[in-house]
């Protein structure tokens, strides 16, 4: 392999060139990144350190590994580095003007009207609503044998999605509706990026404008009156100083909120299930928490007294990352370890990756959630080594949704089922997009009461 710098220094600079190698002609190294993420980048970490530079998507990508390269780019000090300039070009056609595609004093200003669907008390609403909702769904679920996870978990978050955020049920419209957000997320990942009929790409265009639809045609009942889901929230949210969200923002972010919140927790549920089959004496454990809690339906109280999921949602999350890689632009001449990286730069960071790296995570394959515990708290090793939810401007807003929501989940299935997979069992995930398992994760139930 030869190595290539990115780009020539400024003349005079002091500065080294960003080392690494196109891969592959035309592809570069898209394929090897699709199949085997981590692989991929511990490989090139270990030849070329922190900082290096690929081909993917047919474009020259900076990787920046590691805990600082996470908080040198996720706190942007200096404002170096553009999200819109990121995404844009992954997911930009399907989810424009969602809050993580806008920079700086335009997202403050979304991000600040937005807080207001997020606070302590609307919070604790939607979990009020979501509570019944979860015994609905569950309801649906065999008393014992053989399921497919995955497609289950999707059902019931998206259907607790459409309630908490909607304040409705999709009925007829649901599959289509599902299908929609299915479309919209694969498409960002897609090799050929213009439309053409039945490929991903063109499947996402149309799935966005499926979902531009539905929320456009319920805007003007929500701005009508008050209810207490997420919908209504953002038709009525005003800051201080009065500002509001126009329609066109409160329909873009509806479909990227539905979309993050949808995807991620189905991907955190479905490791939590593969996890605790493979540890069934973590499953006990957590089962005999949420026995002694005496109640089908958590209230928002009960969240930190859940002390066995709150480490198992952490460890989860340390080992699938569901959103495994955040891309940037640079909209200036950065300057990172001693290398130069020019403006209109991609980089990405990659918390999947930091996840699994040795540096800060000891036997980094092993669930062990009691590396989160006080005693242990191996996170603490560096403020950036554990990244699931971002950091900085852009850190999701929606990390204590996210915890309510997959807590509430996984209490009432402990409570109602013992699961388990084959001795020897080992997932696999499909990395092509947001990881799942690719075989849908089958389990067997056991119904204990
Ligand atoms: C386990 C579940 C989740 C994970 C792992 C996750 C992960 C992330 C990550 C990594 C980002 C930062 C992206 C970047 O910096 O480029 C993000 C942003 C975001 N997330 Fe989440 N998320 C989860 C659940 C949710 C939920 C439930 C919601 C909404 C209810 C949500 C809403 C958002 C929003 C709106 C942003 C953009 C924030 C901004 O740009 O200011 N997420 N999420």
């Amino acid at each position: 392999m030869t190595v290539t710098p990115l780009a020539r220094v400024p003349s005079g600079s002091t500065l080294k060139p960003v080392p690494g190698d196109p891969g592959l002609p035309v592809i570069g190294n898209t394929l090897k990144s699709l199949r085997d993420p981590v692989g991929m980048l511990r490989a090139r970490y270990d030849s070329y350190g922190p900082v290096s530079w690929t081909s993917l998507f047919g474009l020259r990508i900076v990787q920046m590994l590691g805990a600082d390269a996470n908080q040198f780019v996720l706190m942007n000090k200096g404002e170096l580095f553009s999200n819109h300039g990121g995404w844009d070009f992954f997911i930009g056609p399907f989810f424009h003007r969602g809050i993580m595609l806008l920079d700086f004093e335009e997202h403050r200003w979304h991000r600040r009207i937005m807080q207001q669907a997020f606070t302590r008390p609307a919070l604790q609403g939607y979990l009020q609503r979501m509570g019944p909702r979860i015994a609905d769904g569950l309801a649906a679920w065999p008393a014992q044998g053989p399921i497919q996870v995955l497609p289950r978990v999707k059902q019931l978050t998206l259907d607790l999605a459409t309630d908490v955020f909607m304040g409705s049920q999709l009925g007829p419209r649901a599959e289509r509706i599902n299908r929609a957000f299915v479309d919209t997320v694969r498409a960002g990942t897609a090799l050929l990026r213009f439309p053409v009929p039945g490929l991903r790409w063109s499947r996402g265009l149309r799935g966005r404008r499926v979902l531009e639809q539905l929320f456009r045609e319920e805007i003007p009942a929500k701005r009508a009156s008050r209810g207490d889901d997420l919908f209504s929230a953002l038709c009525h949210a005003t800051t201080e100083d009065g500002h509001r969200f126009s329609d066109e923002d409160v329909v873009n972010h509806m479909i990227f909120l539905m979309m993050a919140a949808h995807d991620t927790t189905t991907i955190t549920l479905s490791n939590l299930f593969y996890q605790l089959a493979r540890n069934p004496q973590w499953q006990e454990r957590l089962r005999q928490e949420s026995l002694a809690l005496n109640k089908e339906q958590l209230e928002h109280d009960d969240l930190e007294r859940l002390e066995g999921i709150t480490l198992a949602i952490k460890e989860a999350l340390r080992l699938c990352a569901p959103v495994p890689s955040l891309p940037r632009r640079t909209v200036r001449d950065v300057e990172y370890q001693g290398h130069y990286i020019p403006a209109g730069t991609f980089v990405t960071v990659a918390p999947y990756f930091t996840h699994y790296m040795e540096e800060y995570w000891p036997d980094p394959e092993r669930f062990d959630p009691e590396r989160f515990s006080e005693a242990r708290r191996e996170d603490k090793v560096h403020p950036f080594a554990w990244v699931p939810f971002g950091g900085g401007a852009h850190k999701c807003i929606g990390l204590h949704f996210a915890d309510m929501q997959v807590k509430a989940i996984l209490h009432q299935v402990l409570l109602r089922w013992r699961w388990s997979v084959p001795e020897g069992y080992e997932m696999p995930v499909d990395t092509t997009s947001l990881p799942v398992p690719k075989d849908g994760l089958p389990v067997t139930l056991e119904r204990f009461r």
